[in-house]
């Protein structure tokens, strides 16, 4: 883990440890295979940087929870942000569209955080360009609430009550060395 991440991280207090990542996300797998019957025409999308990482351990644990495929996809939101005038330098992360698309397909989008929810409307447009779902849903680690847009999610690991100064830090195995989740005072 490095930069910003890591300065958050050394910030923080453990809220949610790596047993409470696991439960929440096999909670969120089986909600999502129930209110959609199963996984037929159904595309996990997962939001870089950490919200892809969910996205693919979702995948996984849909097809160990009920033995079927949901397919992956990767939003990247950096050109649809709506700071993109302010912040126009930020390097474009990685993305990824099903070989058959998303038409008619119920898109689930995952994400780590949400706080304003201006991550989620720039995932939207996004999608919008890439095709057009039958439906989509919203998944997040933690809700930690602060809206700014009308965006409501649809699996929610651990709503957290939090004021606007403090940070919440989700850490992955995959790109932090361990999994949790920090709330700590802003820099
Ligand atoms: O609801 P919002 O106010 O939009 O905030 C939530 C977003 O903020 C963080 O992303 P960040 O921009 O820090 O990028 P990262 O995931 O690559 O660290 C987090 O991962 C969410 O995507
Ligand atoms: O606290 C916050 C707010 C937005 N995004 C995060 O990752 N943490």
């Amino acid at each position: 883990m490095a930069g910003v991440h890591a300065d958050r991280a050394s910030r923080g207090k453990e809220v949610l440890g790596v047993g409470d990542v696991a439960r929440s996300l096999t909670r969120i797998a089986y909600e999502i295979v129930e209110r959609n019957g199963g996984s037929d025409n159904l595309v996990i999308a997962g939001i870089p940087t950490r919200g892809a990482t969910l996205a693919r351990r979702l995948v996984n644990r849909i097809r160990e929870v009920s033995g079927t495929y949901a397919e992956l996809a990767i939003i990247d939101t950096t050109m649809y942000r709506d700071d993109l005038a302010s912040q126009p330098l930020r390097a474009p992360k990685e993305t990824l569209v099903p070989r058959t698309g998303i038409n008619g397909k119920t898109v689930v989008l995952v994400d780590d955080v949400l706080y304003t929810g201006r991550t989620i409307k720039a995932a939207l447009d996004a999608l919008t360009r890439i095709g057009r779902p039958a439906a989509v849903q919203l998944a997040v680690l933690v809700d930690r609430g602060h809206r700014e847009l009308p965006i409501r999610p649809d699996y929610v690991g651990k709503n957290l009550p939090t004021s606007r100064d403090e940070i919440v830090t989700i850490l992955l195995d995959e790109t932090d060395g361990r999994d949790g989740v920090l709330l700590g005072k802003g820099l």
